[in-house]
């Protein structure tokens, strides 16, 4: 996305304050999202009951709910890709060429996962976080880590906090072991065993789903088949549970922030209540839920990998006054090791096209990336081109 375009219908980019990576606070990706975190504790249960939201919710009016039209994307149809002759696949790759040369974003039908998995996942989230929130908190994030359970990301920011409640842990493809079973087998006080069970599970689908779609991607940058596959090996993905409570201001905050996710690829499944809005064509538009879809978009991993050719895909959700509202969101990480680089195949080709010729950003480690976000800076619209400022000024220093 153009920067006149995030201009002209976003908040203005934040104004860096960016601190050199030696330094020990963290930075305020903006002037009004300060990092240091809220003395609030989000007990949307009892916060339901009041007829204002605090005002550390509140978000500026140009981040606000607007009405939208929707965005009617293409839908691939993984199976036909899988099996489709040559012209088939051809045509898969050219739809998702166009859209993610453009902003990123698509959804999969016919992904082969199980309805009753993802039901199951849906089911398990209902019940962890309508637990009392003394329960929840015995699985908190711990300050730094990716892991745990977080109330509005209260104990990160303290302003234009997201109406949400989280819970998020890693997911290791290397094989061995099942460390999402474990993961809430070590969760203290609880009985977590069945929801481990469930989300090993629902990650070992989703991770087949993302190597079929970095199949899909590769075929679509004409680059040889398996090699962002191949990138991906070993790698630690995110699993986030998002759960947003019914807000009596919705117009007034937001569920998760615009932003870019920093990793390579998000497969998302939302419920039925919609909400999730993605940037494009200089304006927002809601994506309406599909029960036999997975959401698919390109995070700042895959553009870096891509030399810039794919967006990452800006987007954010909404919530409303009357119901929850649900996604289940799985990152696609590569090992923290692996350093971020284009494929040949793609940098040796001449030509104007996008993606070819000279790197766009230097090499950076997903690690470096991660840290960045969980450390230094808030995730936001801009993060890719944060972080590379802030690389390049601390290899200068
Ligand atoms: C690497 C990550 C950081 C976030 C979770 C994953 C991918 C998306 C990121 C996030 C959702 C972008 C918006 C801001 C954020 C703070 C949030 O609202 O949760 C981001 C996540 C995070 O830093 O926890
Ligand atoms: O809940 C949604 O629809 C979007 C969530 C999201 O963008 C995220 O968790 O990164
Ligand atoms: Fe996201």
């Amino acid at each position: 996305m153009d920067s006149t375009a995030s201009s002209l219908l976003l908040c203005p980019p934040p104004l860096l304050s960016l601190n050199k990576p030696n330094a020990t606070n963290v930075s305020s990706s903006s002037s009004s999202s300060s990092s240091s975190s809220s003395s609030l504790v989000f007990d949307s249960a009892s916060m339901r009951s009041q007829s204002k939201i605090p005002t550390q919710f509140i978000w500026p009016p140009c981040d606000r709910l607007q009405r939208l039209d929707e965005l009617n994307e293409p839908v691939i149809d993984m199976r036909e890709f899988a099996r489709g002759d040559a012209s088939v696949r051809r045509r898969s790759a050219a739809l998702v060429r166009s859209v993610c040369t453009s902003h990123g974003f698509f959804q999969v039908v016919n992904h082969g996962i199980d309805p009753s998995l993802i039901s199951a996942a849906l089911e398990s989230m209902d019940a962890f976080f309508a637990l009392p929130l003394a329960r929840k908190s015995k699985a908190r994030r711990v300050p730094g880590s990716m892991s745990g359970y977080a109330g509005a990301h209260a104990d990160r920011f303290s302003s234009k906090l997201p109406w949400k409640e989280t819970l998020s842990f890693r997911y290791g493809n290397d094989g061995s072991g099942r460390p999402i079973v474990d993961y809430f087998a070590s969760i203290p006080g609880e009985d977590f065993a069945r929801m481990g069970e469930v989300y090993q599970k629902y990650c070992e689908a989703m991770h087949g789903v993302s190597m079929a779609i970095m199949e899909l991607l590769a075929t679509s940058l004409d680059v040889e088949r398996t090699c962002f596959r191949r990138f991906f090996e070993g790698g630690s993905s995110i699993m986030r549970l998002n759960y947003y409570p019914p807000c009596q201001e919705p117009d007034l905050t937001l569920g998760t922030g615009p932003h870019c996710d920093p990793t390579a690829l998000t497969i998302l499944y939302q419920d039925q209540v919609g909400g999730l809005e993605v940037f494009t064509n200089q304006k927002w538009h809601s994506i309406r839920p599909r029960r036999d879809a997975l959401v698919i978009n390109i995070g700042d991993t895959f553009a870096a990998l891509s030399n810039g050719r794919y967006k990452s895909c800006l987007h954010r959700a909404v919530v409303n006054q009357q119901s929850v509202r649900r996604s289940l969101a799985f990152f696609l990480c590569p090992k923290e090791d692996k350093v971020v680089r284009p494929p040949e195949g793609l940098l040796s080709r001449g030509g104007g096209d996008g993606g070819c010729g000279p790197r766009k950003y230097p090499d950076f480690t997903w690690s470096e990336l991660l840290e960045f976000t969980q450390k230094h800076y808030r995730a936001d619209t801009t993060t890719l081109q944060a972080f590379i400022q802030w690389l390049l000024s601390s290899s200068a220093s």
